[in-house]
């Protein structure tokens, strides 16, 4: 590897994906740190003194979330409250083990931890579901579930907003998945950085101008424990196709 492309004068050790600038580990945080910054300041994500619910799945995107949400608030003093907030959808060899990776989480970034589960809220575990409906369509029921869910969690916690991991890549398989559908209406509000989820409490992407590939390599030279199993009942789902083609376009 090269020097630092920033004239630091330490050895570079990863390329960045995003600028195919060559960076030491220290400028590779510091210029990940300062985009998501860049990313809450520009927008205005957040009120100064409010409550922040981050939707912890135990996956490398919140808990990277919450990290730099963490360690952002104390070095610029956004003045936030921040909580952690997990959906127990009840899927057995998944969510159980990726929810001990939230209360890690928890633990290490000194967080108050909500937990709420869909056996709680709607009678049902994803388990029970897909064993009445069979694995076509599940992950459209789980979503639904999961959005009422968080907006559940976030009116119990009494937050200002609800923060989600989600990051660029997803919100381009999300742009080509509502175009292979032709849902113009989705298609329209997907790629917005704050959503209102109808209740009044927003939702907001810290992370949507962060490249997933950057996401695993921050987790990856910060050492952060997260949660890298995809779920049990994933492989069918529309998702996946978006994703596939987006690799392979990438990779051409
Ligand atoms: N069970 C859950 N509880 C709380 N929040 C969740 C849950 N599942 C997903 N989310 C939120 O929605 C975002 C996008 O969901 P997605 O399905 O891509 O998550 P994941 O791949 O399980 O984990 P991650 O995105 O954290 O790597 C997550 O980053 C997280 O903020």
């Amino acid at each position: 590897m090269p020097l630092c492309s920033t004239r630091c004068g330490k050895n570079a050790v990863l390329k960045r994906p995003k600028t195919g600038d060559a960076l030491c580990k220290e400028c590779f945080f510091e210029a990940f740190e300062n985009e998501v910054h860049f990313t809450i300041t520009r927008a205005e994500l957040f009120k100064p003194n409010s409550t922040v619910a981050i939707a912890a799945s135990g996956g490398k995107d919140s808990t990277v979330l919450a990290y730099v949400m963490k360690l952002l608030n104390e070095k610029y003093d956004y003045k936030l409250k921040l909580f952690l907030l997990s959906i127990d959808e009840g899927i057995t060899g998944y969510r159980d083990d990726s929810l001990d990776t939230v209360k890690q989480n928890r633990d290490d970034y000194e967080m108050p931890l909500q937990i709420l589960s869909y056996k709680d809220l709607y009678g049902w575990t994803m388990d029970e579901i897909v064993s009445e409906i069979g694995r076509k369509n599940n992950c459209t029921f789980c979503g639904v579930f999961r959005r009422q869910a968080l907006d559940r969690g976030a009116n119990l916690l009494k937050v200002d907003y609800l923060a989600t991991g989600h990051n660029a890549d997803d919100i381009a398989e999300t742009v080509l998945m509502n175009i292979l559908r032709g849902d113009l209406a989705r298609l329209n509000r997907c790629t917005s950085i704050i959503t209102d989820s109808g209740d009044g409490i927003p939702r907001v992407k810290p992370l949507k101008y962060t490249y997933e590939k950057e996401i695993v390599m921050y987790a990856y030279f910060r050492k952060l424990v997260y949660f890298s199993t995809e779920c049990v009942f994933a492989p069918n789902a529309y998702r996946g196709h978006a994703r596939v083609l987006l690799k392979d376009l990438e990779k051409n």
